[in-house]
């Protein structure tokens, strides 16, 4: 199939969707199978395959300054999804704009179908879990911290689900006891990603996860989003600054300038960018 050229709806500067293999494939027919159907039912077919759809997102600052310039593109499911880009392009907002910690004056997300603004907020943020930059320890032990969320509805983790939890999160379970604020900030972000786990989301979204951490602890989470993608089909979508970590990890790149979406590619053939900021970013990363 060859690969279909898009414009930017805003600049008209054409990008490539690049269709590498027969899932990304399988995932273009449906979205193609999504946006041919206006019917809701016939939305939630195509929706199948595709986690996020997001349609013509809009963020404008209180002063007037546009933030999001009409973001539209579909995450597929099972998938880790990299978003990069320069510093203020809007990675952040629109991460944030998946579990509602901002609304949108217009553009829709839809949610395997779903217009996420017809959820109820709490459920889809267990939904879909989420992880900051600089990880926050609660009060109390590790433990404490991992059975925090379940026990907000009324149910309590055993030793064992914790456990389990930090191993999920490539974390020794010996620091079952340990004091949350004892961690060095490596332990503590996989601690969080236990926490995170432990709501069952069945998507994590990533802002900056190893931007303060060093290899190994870094290596530690990649290893963990590949296992949760692999043994849970879980959907990772991860903002990052390093283009290396999301060759390693990533299947979809969204490449971010000016609050415009100006490139979906995969990580092999991030050199194709065809937008000119796009291709001067890369080429300054590496
Ligand atoms: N609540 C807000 N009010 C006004 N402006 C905002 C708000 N949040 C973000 N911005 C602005 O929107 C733009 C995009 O910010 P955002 O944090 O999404 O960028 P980013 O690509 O994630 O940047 P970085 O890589 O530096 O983290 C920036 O110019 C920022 O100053």
């Amino acid at each position: 199939m060859p690969s279909p050229i898009l414009e930017s709806p805003t600049t008209g500067v054409p990008y490539v969707l690049i269709v590498p293999d027969l899932e990304a494939q399988e995932h273009l027919l449906a979205v193609e199978a999504a946006e041919q159907s206006d019917d809701n039912d016939d939305r939630k077919k195509g929706g199948k395959k595709i986690k996020f759809e997001i349609r013509d997102l809009v963020r404008v600052s209180d002063a007037g300054v546009p933030i999001l310039n009409k973001i539209n593109v579909d995450i597929p499911k099972g998938k880790i999804v990299g978003i990069i880009g320069p510093s203020g392009s809007g990675k952040s907002t629109m991460l944030r704009a998946l579990n509602r910690l901002w609304e949108p004056p217009s553009g829709t997300v839809f949610l395997d179908g779903e217009d996420i603004r017809q959820l109820d907020v709490l459920s889809l943020r267990r939904k879909v879990g989420m992880l900051f930059q600089l990880p926050v320890m609660f009060e109390g032990t590790v433990a404490d911290n991992i059975r925090y969320g379940p026990q907000l509805r009324g149910k309590k983790l055993t030793d064992d689900e914790v456990q389990k939890l930090l191993t999920l999160a490539d974390m020794d379970p010996s620091f079952f006891s340990r004091g949350g604020s004892e961690l060095s900030v490596g332990q503590a972000q996989r601690v969080a990603l236990a926490r995170t786990l432990a709501n069952e989301p069945d998507v994590l979204l990533l802002d900056e996860p190893t931007s303060a951490l060093d290899p190994i602890s870094t290596q530690n989470i990649e290893d963990c989003l590949e296992k949760l993608k692999k043994t849970r089909g879980m959907t990772i979508i991860i903002v990052s600054h390093s283009i290396k970590q999301i060759q390693r990890i990533a299947d979809m790149v969204c490449l971010m300038v000016n609050g415009e979406l100006v490139e979906v590619l995969t990580p092999d053939r991030l050199s194709e960018a065809k937008h000119p900021m796009a291709q001067k970013f890369l080429e300054l990363s590496n």
